[in-house]
This record gives C-alpha cells, structure tokens and sequence, in this order.
C-alpha cells in the first residue's frame, strides 16, 4: 500500500477499510481531527467538461472537487478502464445520486475519492484541500458507508457505537450527545439505544450503521446502497432524515444505489454512469423532462395481426396483447417514432378506441442512458 493510499483509508475510518480491495490500514490511524467550517453556502451541484478550469470554481461551496480522474485495470489486452476521464464539482449541502449498471465503475470512482484506490490521473479535493497535497485535512469530514453495511460493534451497544465512532472520527463523545439523540430519535433507534447490536433486526442494523457514520459529525458521506434490506417505512425514515441533515445541518451526501424511487425522492442532482464515464448530471425533473422518449398504449379493434407485425418491423420496443376484438399494443418510441406510428395506423385505417401516453420515471431514463453499456468490460 503507498503512502497515499493508507492516509487515505485510514482517515475514514476502519469502516472504509474493510471494503477496499488495495490495502488495509491500521484502524488507530482512523481518528482524524474534526475541522468545521461553516462559511460554507449550499448552492447546486455541477458537472464541468474535463476541459474546465478548477480556478473557476469557488471551493467554499464545493464540498468534492474531481478533475479528469481516469483509472485503469491490469495490462494490455485484458486492461479495464474502470473510470475514464471523470470531472465533476459536488456543492456543499447537496445530495446528489451515483447511478450505472453493474461495471460502470461508480465504486471505483467513489474509492478513488476516498483515496481507497490510487487513479492514474486526476486531482481530487475535498471542501478545497488537495488530497493528495494534505490527505488527512481533506478527509477530516468525510466518512461512508459502503455495500449497504459498517463495520459496527455487535457486542457495544447502539449508543456505544455512535460513542466509539464519534471518537475515532476525532470528536468528545459527550460533547455530541444531543446529536446522538437526536440521531436515535429520527431513526426510531431511542428504545434500542442500549440494546448490543448483535441483537438487532438487519433493519435496525442498517440504521445503526447510517447512525455511525453520521457520529462524529461528518460533513461529506458517501453511502453505498444504504437502503438496501430496510423496510418501506425505515427506509423512508432514513430518507427523511438524510434530506433533513442536508437542508439543515449542510451535510453533502454521494448516495449510490438500485433504488431508483430512493433516488428519485431524495437526490437533488443524479450522476449517471456508464462504461466509466459520467453521461448525465442534473436533477431527477430536468432528467425526466429532458428524455424523448414515449410510451403510448394504443387500444383499437382495428389492430390485428398483420399490422402488429409491421409494427414490430418499425419499432424495437413493441407489446401487443390480444384483445376481443382487436388489440392493444404498447410502443416505446422517440418524437420520430411518434409521428411513424401514427401516420402508419392512419394508413391502415386504424380507429384509435383509447390512447394513453405513460410517463416516463427515471428507470427508464436510465435503461435508455445506459443501453450500450459493457458491463464488466474489456478495454475499448
Ligand atoms: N480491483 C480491480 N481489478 C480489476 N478490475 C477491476 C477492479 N475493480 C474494478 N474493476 C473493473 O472495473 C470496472 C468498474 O468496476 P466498478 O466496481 O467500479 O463498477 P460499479 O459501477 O461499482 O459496479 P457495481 O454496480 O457492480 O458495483 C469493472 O469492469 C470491474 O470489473
């Protein structure tokens, strides 16, 4: 492990560490100094092109800063490249969703941040300080929760453990009482509080370990599926809370998960990746108002099966579903496509009995983003 790949891990905690894949570090490393700094304004986060000038940027309402952040596996014909070119600026206050399908390298973009994995190129800074320049001032706010999981103390008690990772993030437990309870309190922890976590629901669990990271007043946290296994009405409680701690208390949040009704109520901004390159970052409204896509359900007894048929030749994304008389199909189209599938029902004196458009959600705005998408690729 280099140097700056253990001041990295070490200074967010030994929870981090036990995900990363290029090292270990010695978790007495873990505690690090806690250095606010309320100056910071919330405003909205933005994507700049790799071209972009960081100069033009005013750190103090940028909590994560990457500029052209590339990162390659292995070596010539079975090289992977993970992340590719990545520039991106999250303000401060911000909640901001990291979406992509299997392989398109949100985890080593977000291990790179945390200086878990060492990128071929690109600077990274964290609330305006250079992390390779002065790791440990940069990570002094950051914590994260990876793979939907910490590493909580199963035999310490809940509030033992928000104890023992406020400390270790640097910070007097008792002088964060209140934030504990308050923490216990938001996530229907309180009458677990002294109950060891061993003997926990997986639920309640996840919301201990959402609890930790938040101890020790971390002011940036990247939380990897923190969702996952939690039931509707926990999971809408974390939600709640995660919005409340940004809008309140400023706290910047990097939320990756599959959920995307997680990230649809509850990231200001989504970054979607695919084949290790951001290709969309804006919020889920713009995201969904912006796609050309349509989905109209057309139901006549003028459709039968000769005409779905040369439906199906035209569009890619055709159901049709048998109906007496007649039948209904569903066409997944462009504004082009639009227009084809009338015009062609029009030419086969096709009677519209019902039409009725569906509107898209961010799934499908996904699935369309990342249609090409290799997956667990190769080097292109
Ligand atoms: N340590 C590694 N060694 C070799 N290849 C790796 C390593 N880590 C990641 N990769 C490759 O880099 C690419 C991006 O992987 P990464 O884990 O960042 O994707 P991801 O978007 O987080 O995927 P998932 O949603 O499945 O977690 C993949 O092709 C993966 O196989």
């Amino acid at each position: 492990m280099t140097a700056r790949e253990n001041a990295g891990a070490a200074s967010v905690t030994d929870a981090v560490t036990a995900f990363s894949e290029e090292g270990t570090a010695d978790s007495s490393d873990a505690a690090v100094g806690f250095d606010r700094d309320r100056s910071m304004e919330r405003t909205a986060a933005v994507t700049r092109p790799a071209s972009s000038e960081t100069a033009a940027t005013d750190d103090r309402d940028i909590a994560i800063s990457v500029t052209g952040l590339s990162k390659r596996f292995g070596e010539g014909d079975a090289a992977v490249t993970a992340v590719d070119d990545v520039s991106v600026d999250i303000e401060t206050g911000s909640i901001v969703g990291l979406l992509g399908p299997n392989g398109a390298g949100k985890t080593t973009l977000i291990k790179s941040i945390l200086g878990m994995v060492v990128p071929d190129a690109g600077t990274v800074r964290i609330r305006g300080i250079d992390l390779e320049e002065r790791p440990r001032a940069a990570y002094s706010a950051v914590d994260a929760m990876l793979e939907g999981a910490r590493n909580d103390y199963w035999r310490l008690t809940v509030r033992e453990n928000l104890r023992y990772f406020a400390t270790i993030s640097g910070v007097d437990p008792n002088s964060v009482r209140d934030r504990h309870d308050r923490l216990l309190a938001q996530l229907d922890l309180e009458a677990k509080a002294d109950v060891p976590v061993r003997d926990l629901s997986r639920g309640m669990k996840q919301k201990v370990s959402l609890a930790s990271v938040l101890a020790g007043g971390a002011e940036v946290v990247f939380l990897d599926e923190p969702t996952l296994g939690l039931d509707v009405e926990s999971s809408r409680t974390l939600q709640r809370e995660l919005r409340r701690l940004a809008a309140e208390e400023d706290l910047t949040v990097v939320l990756s998960s599959h959920d995307m009704d997680v990230v649809e109520t509850v990231c200001d901004r989504v970054l979607i990746m695919s084949d290790g390159a951001i290709v969309a970052d804006d919020t889920v409204d713009a995201l969904l108002s912006d796609t050309d896509r349509h989905c109209v359900r057309i139901t006549s007894a003028d459709i039968d099966a000769a005409l779905v048929s040369r439906l199906r030749r035209r569009f890619d994304a055709i159901e049709a579903d048998r109906r007496d008389p007649g039948h209904r199909i569903e066409v997944v189209t462009d504004s082009d496509g639009l227009y084809d599938l009338l015009a062609m029902l029009r030419d086969a004196d096709v009677t519209l009995e019902r039409v009725r458009t569906v509107e898209p959600d961010l799934e499908d705005v996904f699935v369309d983003l990342t249609a090409g998408d290799q997956g667990d690729r190769g080097d292109r």
